[in-house]
């Protein structure tokens, strides 16, 4: 679970600690962070004297620290990560910049130096985010620092070397814990405790959300140019590899010592403007990650499908963990593509890595192994061989239009042999998940037969049938749907209240029944085959009995709710199109259904009920 939202915008990115402190992984793993450790090889003896302060101090520690494994990770297989975080604790007292001791001595000169007096705990923090350009390391660094005040209580001689003797001062800046034996030596602290034990969660969460959640257009700040503090350019921040970048800082952390230095290494944007020569005003925009993350969402995808397809998932599900040569080996592929691919996945938050080996996620369990009854390995197939290519069309089919695309390239998956066992498998699972909800969307439990038009492996009918004990469901779909049903039983839960019938349903005579749906099928269809249809149910509907929709249905201003490119889905592929309430209720009202009622069905899916009225 993750508190912090913000944390999650790490969780699709490979993201390395670039750190050895325990306490720093521990408090970040807490957080929800998902990371690898790389502990910095960087030797933390920058020239002190040399900075203005001493967070200016931390934080360029913070940053080599940092640099020195995001260049060190480039090396080693020419990628960086994502993102490479750095951190660097001191304690200051009376001007002095105290670190780890060396030895029980130093520990003893540093705690003498605190006894009974207050001092502050800096900790300066790098977030470096990395892209390969060309083969080459490009970095972005943001940074910032965090204060705390700690007072000392006063402490005996033998006290403080019986905490010397504990051991515990020894990797700890300062000399002392204050989270464990150390906490005993504290009579005060002011700020961030975390920031004391080595990392400051809470500014980090807030560098992340000015890193990732950019200000809307209309928030963006006009400022005075002397209000900018003094910034670096930062050339390679189009690069869709990156995933994120450094805002303009604000006048805080790293960006404030360094305006206070009379520096000018800081950081703009690209798209930023900077003032103009006479230093008046000036626009600065916020690094677009969202709109960089919509680019990249195809990469995404892919790589969803590509693991679907070598069946990763069934692999771990039936063993876990495993290590990459392993998968490799049962999969048929690569190892070091392999190992790529599951990286990936973890970065996706599909897989888990762990020492012993990848592990499925959770959702990647329920939803990506190809058995089970929330399985979408289906869908994701489908969207690999199908609907992928018929993407790549978008532009052809928004320029001509529905019907000018349709046909060309496009072929309707039902009625495509290879393509039909494929989307069945999709619209199983997909409805197996929403089945539930749209059979008690209302109450349909006045209705003792139901005719399900278009309803493929019958799993909306299964749902019914659970729900309704009285209610008796025929299915009617193409004789070549039906004829692979049964590959969609599930064992031992055949019920007599579910008939399949082979059938057109524009052509051939419908089963009487109460109740006519019509699930995920009007969408599918322009204007004039939906009123086809429409009439053909109402002439088999007797007066009071009802049709019901399941479909997606537009908001009044025509914006789709939950799963937007669906519209484009169906430009691409058919010839239908969503529609939006009222358009649904005129056009059932039209064949003779009145007191149109809509309900919700979960996230994506409306379920529209009408009831047929006596003839004129
Ligand atoms: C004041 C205080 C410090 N620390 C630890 O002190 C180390 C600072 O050293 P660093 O150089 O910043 O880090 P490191 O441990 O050398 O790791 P690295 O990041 O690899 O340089 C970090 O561990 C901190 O937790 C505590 O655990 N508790 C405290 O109360």
């Amino acid at each position: 679970m993750v508190l912090s939202p913000v944390i999650g915008k790490l969780l699709h990115k490979r993201v390395v600690l670039a750190s050895a402190s325990p306490r720093r992984r521990e408090i970040l793993s807490h957080a929800g962070l998902r990371f690898e450790v790389v502990p910095s090889r960087f030797k933390e003896k920058l020239d002190k004297a040399s900075f203005p302060t001493p967070y200016a101090y931390a934080i360029e520690t913070a940053k080599q620290k940092a640099l020195e494994v995001a260049s060190r990770m480039h090396q080693k297989d020419l990628r960086a990560p994502d993102v490479v975080i750095g951190a660097d604790t001191i304690v200051t007292v009376g001007g002095l910049i105290l670190e780890k001791p060396v030895d029980k001595q130093d520990a003893y000169r540093m705690l003498s130096r605190l006894n009974g007096k207050e001092h502050s705990v800096f900790t300066g923090v790098a977030i470096v985010h990395c892209c390969t350009k060309d083969g080459q390391l490009d970095t972005e660094v943001s940074e910032f620092h965090e204060e705390t005040t700690v007072k000392f209580s006063e402490l005996s001689e033998e006290l403080l070397w019986e905490y010397i003797d504990s051991g515990e001062p020894m990797d700890k800046a300062g000399g002392y814990g204050i989270q464990a034996l150390g906490g005993m030596l504290v009579e005060y602290v002011h700020g961030d405790f975390l920031n004391v034990v080595g990392f400051p969660l809470n500014h980090f969460c807030k560098k992340l959300v000015e890193l990732y959640y950019p200000p809307r257009r209309k928030d963006v700040q006009r400022v005075k140019h002397d209000s900018i503090p003094p910034v670096d350019t930062f050339e390679n921040l189009s690069d869709a590899e990156q995933g994120s970048s450094d805002p303009a800082q604000g006048n805080e952390g790293g960006g404030h010592w360094r305006a206070e230095a009379g520096g000018d290494r800081g950081q703009v944007p690209a798209g930023s403007q900077g003032a103009d020569s006479n230093g008046t005003v000036g626009v600065t925009a916020q690094f677009p990650a969202g709109l960089l993350e919509l680019i990249d969402g195809f990469k995404a995808s892919k790589a969803l499908f590509t693991a679907c397809k070598l069946k990763v998932f069934d692999v771990l599900k039936d063993e876990a963990p495993l290590k990459a040569m392993d998968i490799a080996g049962k999969i048929d592929a690569s190892v070091c593509g392999t190992e790529r691919l599951l990286d990936v996945c973890v970065a996706l938050g599909l897989l888990e890595k762990a020492d012993r080996g990848y592990c499925n996620t959770d959702l990647a369990d329920l939803h990506l192994a190809s058995d089970g009854e929330y399985s979408l390995h289906g869908l994701a197939m489908h969207s690999n061989d199908h609907a992928w290519n018929l993407f790549t069309d978008l532009e052809l089919a928004v320029r001509e239009g529905a019907n000018a695309a349709f046909g060309r390239k496009a072929e309707h998956p039902v009625q495509s042999k290879q393509t039909k066992l494929q989307f069945m498998r999709a619209m199983h699972g997909l409805t197996n998940l929403t089945a539930r909800q749209v059979a008690t969307a209302f109450d349909l439990s006045r209705f003792t037969s139901a005719c399900d038009l278009g309803g493929c492996t019958g799993a909306l009918a299964r749902a019914l049938t659970q729900q309704y004990p009285r209610l008796k469901v025929t299915v009617v779909d193409l004789p070549e749907v039906i004829e692979h049903v049964p590959c969609f039983q599930p064992e031992g839960r055949q019920t007599e209240q579910i008939s399949f019938v082979p059938g057109d349903f524009f052509k051939d005579n419908l089963p009487e029944a109460e109740l006519y749906i019509l699930s995920r099928i009007l969408h599918e269809w322009p204007d004039d085959k939906v009123h086809e249809l429409l009439s053909r149910v109402s002439g088999s509907c007797r007066p009071g009995g009802g049709i019901l929709v399941a479909e997606t249905v537009l908001e009044e201003n025509r914006a789709a709710r939950g799963s937007l490119p669906a519209s484009l889905n169906l430009l691409v592929r058919t010839q239908g199109r969503e529609r939006t309430l009222p358009e649904y209720r005129s056009l059932l009202e039209q064949h003779g259904f009145w007191d149109v009622r809509l309900a919700h069905a979960g996230d994506r899916l409306d379920v529209v009920l009408g009831t047929r009225a006596a003839p004129p």
